[in-house]
């Protein structure tokens, strides 16, 4: 059967399964757990918002119970003991349809409209950065700021709209720019003896960034966004991200380290500041630097 063009270009993923996430910073996340036809990798969608639906996830399957669709998180409103219908939420008064083929109906009292531009980072995974406090790279904190960016309305510091609780951080098992953490870790040697990260990664004789965003693309028109504001620096997650008509980058929200803009905050050591200078000087990533870079403009300069 000839294949549209979406279908040859788009990995085709699936949501297992959804879970609420009562987190340490005030909202409720829904983590959900994607497979996908390209690698065996469980890449995550952290989504704001229980009104944002997966239709692969909330799609009624042959021969499963109300039980089965609570169980695997395609349930409307909340969870509470004694409830037997996933798709009436009776205390709330929430409801959802579904067509003759028993994909979902959305309307605008249950669904989140894809049409909103949504907040939304395509953040790959950096388990030094995240988990072991690594002052190597800002992915921990973009990560965080990503979060708190999604929940809030406006960010104080720098009075960037936030999404006011609705929004995706699309979670790509992508560590180490794709070369995973074992290479990471000699690139890390690596840069120790004097290269970059750039450098680092083409002496280990992989690309200075071989990711692929297509997964990330797929997870965010299964959730039905349309319309994204995306928080990146990086132009190629720019470039990949959007897949009109399905997905449009409306707007490119800038992520300037923290330590930047707020003196004694955020991430401040020479490894990082080496990172972010390669990430400018090599890779092209949109920050206007207070960095001394080593190309013609003069030290301080700020950089267009
Ligand atoms: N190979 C390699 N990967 C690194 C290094 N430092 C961080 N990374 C990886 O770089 C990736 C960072 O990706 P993201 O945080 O999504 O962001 P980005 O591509 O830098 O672009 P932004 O969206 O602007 O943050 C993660 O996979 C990290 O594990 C390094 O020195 N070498
Ligand atoms: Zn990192």
């Amino acid at each position: 059967m000839v294949q549209s063009e979406e279908e040859v270009i788009l990995p085709k993923v699936r949501c297992v399964a959804r879970a609420r996430i009562p987190t340490t910073q005030g909202p409720d996340i829904f983590l959900h757990l994607y497979s996908n036809d390209r690698d065996n990798k469980e890449h995550l969608a952290i989504v704001f918002g229980e009104d944002i639906r997966s239709r692969s996830l909330f799609r009624r399957r042959n021969g499963e119970s109300q039980q089965d669709r609570m169980i695997r998180g395609a349930y409307v409103g909340k969870l509470y003991p004694g409830r037997v219908d996933a798709d009436i939420d009776d205390r709330q008064g929430l409801a959802l349809q579904f067509d003759q083929a028993g994909n979902l109906i959305t309307d605008n009292q249950t669904t989140w409209n894809g049409e909103n531009d949504t907040l939304i980072r395509v953040h790959s995974e950096c388990y030094t950065g995240e988990t072991a406090w690594s002052a190597r790279c800002d992915c921990g904190e973009q990560f965080d700021r990503a979060g708190k960016l999604i929940a809030c309305e406006r960010e104080a510091s720098t009075g960037i709209v936030g999404g006011s609780g609705h929004g995706v951080i699309v979670y790509l098992r992508q560590e180490g720019r794709g070369i995973g953490l074992s290479e990471k870790l000699k690139a890390y040697n690596l840069q120790d003896l004097g290269a970059d990260t750039v450098q680092a990664n083409i002496l280990l004789k992989h690309p200075a960034d071989g990711r692929d965003f297509s997964i990330g693309k797929s997870i965010l028109i299964d959730l039905g966004i349309r319309n994204i504001r995306l928080l990146t620096n990086n132009p190629e997650k720019i470039e990949q991200a959007s897949h009109p008509p399905l997905l449009n980058c409306v707007e490119r929200v800038p992520m300037v380290p923290i330590h930047w803009t707020q003196e004694g905050e955020g991430i401040h050591s020479k490894e990082v500041e080496g990172y972010l200078r390669t990430k400018i000087e090599r890779m092209g990533h949109l920050l206007q630097s207070p960095l001394n870079l080593h190309s013609a403009t003069q030290p301080g300069n700020v950089l267009v």
